[in-house]
């Protein structure tokens, strides 16, 4: 049989069926068409100012591997004027984030790059193995999630740059929207499927420039590119419900692979129906993107209670909501008590964890709270 020609150039022999629309391409053409489709996520949601020091969240996998490269290639091809930075969180797994973290030390130096790393030991005393080993496996994701949202916040202060970006892709983001229709949060739902999510009590603003590009498509990029990445997978067992819904994407995508792009629009569209006012008053709320630990002070406090075991892992964060969008949207949150004795209704306001200082709406941040259930756990072993 003849090779089969490129569809766009016609010259070149096909290697490539884009998983997005099977497509089929040469080598050339899909790192063209590839680049240039980040190229205009980010242009047409003018993600960056010309001169912006930028922070890429490295965890030394494909995407954010990925994500670096791209970026440095766009920076140079279209003149950006962008200040890049590699920033890793070191959550302390060993056997896992030390190897991918030899790998984005060689990424530095590959390109050309400065790079910083930030432990969770050094934040919080605590690494993500001796959290494990206290709590078990179970919700490990929350404590994880919590903890390295605040750590790149940290680490992008420390090098005084106010935007991070990370490699979160469309299976991601569709993941998200989907595991929040689920749970109807129609709020979360709007939220996920922003590019840009920041939280009202931070400076340092969030975006996620490979928000349409298929992991698949990642993963060919990284290898026809031949990028250095690292490819384990944590060795903590990811949330159950998030494991689902990947796996129902996936499943999705082969019998219609436009799937995934088809739910990160619908969850576009759904959030435009969104009010802005719907709120949450969680410091890490991107809409439960990528393990963000959502729920983190409700799931300290069931701990505390030591009932946990026949709720489920992930545990929504108390609202605050308008008491008018109540009545406006079908939204089941209701004001109420919350656990830390205050009431819903009012969005959040800007103050200080009593006890680390880190910007908090609560009288204590979301990492101190679950350091305090894990410091007590401590101290119940101990005893
Ligand atoms: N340890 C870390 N240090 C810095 N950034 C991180 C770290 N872990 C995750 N991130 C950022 O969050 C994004 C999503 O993380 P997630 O844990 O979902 O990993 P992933 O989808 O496997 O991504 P990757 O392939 O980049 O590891 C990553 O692409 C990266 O930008």
């Amino acid at each position: 049989m003849p090779p089969t020609p490129c569809v766009r150039c016609h010259e070149q022999r096909a290697v490539v069926k884009r998983p997005k629309n099977h497509q089929k391409l040469c080598r050339e053409c899909f790192i063209s068409i590839f680049e240039d489709e980040v190229h205009h996520t980010i242009t047409s949601s003018k993600l960056f100012y010309p001169g912006e020091r930028v922070a890429i969240g490295a965890s030394g996998g494909k995407d954010s591997t990925v994500l670096a490269s791209v970026l440095k290639t766009l920076n140079e091809r279209h003149d950006y004027k962008l200040d890049l930075v590699l920033l890793s969180v070191d959550e302390g797994i060993k056997g896992y984030r030390d190897d991918s973290l030899e790998t984005v030390k060689r990424n530095a130096t590959q390109y050309e790059m400065p790079l910083k790393i930030v432990g969770y030991d050094e934040l919080y005393g605590w690494t993500m193995d001796q959290v494990v080993e206290t709590i078990g496996k179970k919700g490990n994701c929350t404590y994880c999630g919590v903890f390295r949202r605040q750590a790149l916040d940290r680490g992008a202060k420390k090098l005084d740059i106010k935007h991070v970006v990370t490699g979160h892709n469309a299976d991601d983001v569709a993941e998200t929207v989907l595991m929040n229709l689920l749970r109807g949060d129609l709020a979360r739902l709007s939220r996920s499927t922003n590019i840009v999510t920041g939280d009202s009590l931070s400076d340092v603003k969030r975006s996620k420039p490979l928000k349409y590009a298929y992991e698949k498509e990642i993963v060919l990029y990284a290898h026809h590119k031949k990028l250095d990445y690292f490819s384990t997978e944590c060795i903590y067992s990811p949330e159950a419900f998030r494991g689902t819904a990947r796996s129902l994407i996936k499943s999705l995508e082969k019998v219609r692979p436009s799937a995934i792009l088809d739910i990160v629009r619908s969850g576009e569209d759904m959030g435009e129906l969104t009010p802005d006012k719907v709120q949450a008053s969680c410091a890490c709320d991107d809409g439960g993107m990528g393990s963000c630990g959502s729920g983190a002070q409700k799931e300290a406090a069931l701990k505390r209670d030591s009932h946990t075991e026949k709720l489920e892992t992930e545990i929504k964060l108390n609202k605050s909501i308008e008491p008018t969008d109540v009545v406006k949207l079908p939204i089941r949150a209701k004001p109420g008590k919350q656990t830390n004795g205050t009431t819903t209704g009012a969005l959040p306001s800007l103050g200080k964890c009593i006890k680390c200082g880190y910007m908090s709406s609560q009288s204590m941040c979301q990492a101190c709270t679950l350091l305090e259930t894990l410091n007590k756990n401590r101290a119940d072993i101990a005893i």
